[in-house]
């Protein structure tokens, strides 16, 4: 499909999928940031098409109640929107062949921060021989969130989400390449997985909801499909507190309230990761996370501060180019 297009299913009764081009003003607006580019899950308003084959023109995206945002692979500062309006936000991971815990820390961040409940999907429980070991070693990085055990070939563990789903829920899945999230979306819709489709509205004004990735549940509900992420990029603005609640917890337990957690007496992290009761692999992952945030948190400064300053630029050369009184005035 044309990038300037997307698939939108039009808010009629039958929900019927249609075509829309992106208006000039979407595209110039999608250019200069990543984000306004319409996402899965998206709600958008339509325009009827003009004269040259587009049915529907999409002229504005709707705020977003919820956004999982990634770092933009452009090498900016920019986010891109992976999916919108999600309820629910389900971080796959599989339980073999090996349990990614920094990956699943990462794209929890994510999760967090999106504004929608987040939810870790442990997949292939029936290829792990001991699958409770397997949610043991996630627990501390999920705290706070619901920790699930699947298995889509055997049917089982899939009810917390059913329900969801059933209440009317939108559930975006991310994780990496291989996990299983097509193979849970089909678990999760039945056999015949609908045609991917859009959400949207008839005529100028209307409501639509946008997406390639947009699969309706037979009962109600809908699933977000995202690709497989090789890396997700942390932007500055991540729930890095959320998934390391427990970390920061030690930490307000410092002696020293600047304590770095490196050689300081009286650290409480450093405490319990030598009483075992904090991995010394948590913090680590924690100290990685946190860098990359500061960083990107830098970035974004350096950004607004360009911009400012190219805005001020432009505004003194108006006001040096302004028609000057005439001498004498
Ligand atoms: N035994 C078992 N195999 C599974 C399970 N979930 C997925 N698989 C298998 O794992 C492989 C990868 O699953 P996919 O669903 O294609 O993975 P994906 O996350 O969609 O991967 P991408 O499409 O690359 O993003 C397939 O061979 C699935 O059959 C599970 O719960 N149990
Ligand atoms: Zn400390």
């Amino acid at each position: 499909m044309d990038k300037r297009a997307c698939g939108v299913l039009l808010a009629d009764e039958a929900l019927s999928p249609a075509t829309a081009r992106w208006s000039p003003r979407l595209s110039r607006a999608a250019d200069e940031d990543p984000a306004a580019t319409p996402a899965a899950g998206d709600w958008v308003l339509l325009a009827p098409g003009d004269q040259d084959g587009a049915a529907w023109v999409l002229t504005e995206v709707l705020p977003r109640r919820t956004a999982v945002e990634r770092l933009g692979v452009s090498g900016t500062s920019h986010t891109q929107v992976l999916a919108a309006n999600a309820d629910v936000v389900a971080v796959v991971a599989g339980m073999v062949p090996d349990l990614d815990l920094g990956r699943v820390e990462r794209m929890l961040a994510l999760a967090w921060s999106s504004g929608a409940r987040p939810v870790v999907v442990l997949t292939k429980a029936d290829l792990h021989p001991d699958p409770g070991a397997a949610i043991s070693l996630v627990a501390a990085s999920a705290a706070g969130c619901d920790l699930l055990a699947v298995s889509a070939p055997l049917d089982e563990g899939l009810d917390p989400l059913r329900a969801w789903l059933a209440e009317g829920a939108t559930i975006a899945l991310v994780g990496a390449s291989g996990v299983g999230k097509s193979t849970l979306l089909n678990a999760l819709l039945g056999d015949d997985v609908m045609a991917t489709r859009t959400l949207g509205n008839e005529g100028k004004g209307r409501h639509t909801t946008v997406t390639r990735e947009l699969h309706l549940a037979p009962g109600g509900g809908a699933v977000l499909d995202t690709p497989g992420l090789r890396s997700v990029g942390l932007s500055a603005d991540t729930g890095l507190d959320d998934v390391f609640a427990d970390v920061i917890d030690l930490a307000d337990r410092c002696r020293f309230n600047d304590c770095a957690h490196t050689v300081e007496p009286g650290c409480a992290v450093l405490e319990a990761v030598e009483t075992g009761a904090l991995p010394r692999r948590r913090l680590d992952s924690w100290r990685a996370l946190q860098r990359e945030a500061a960083f990107q948190a830098r970035r974004a400064d350096a950004r607004l501060q360009a911009a400012w300053t190219s805005e001020r630029k432009a505004r003194t050369r108006a006001y040096r180019a302004r028609p000057t009184h005439p001498q004498g005035w």
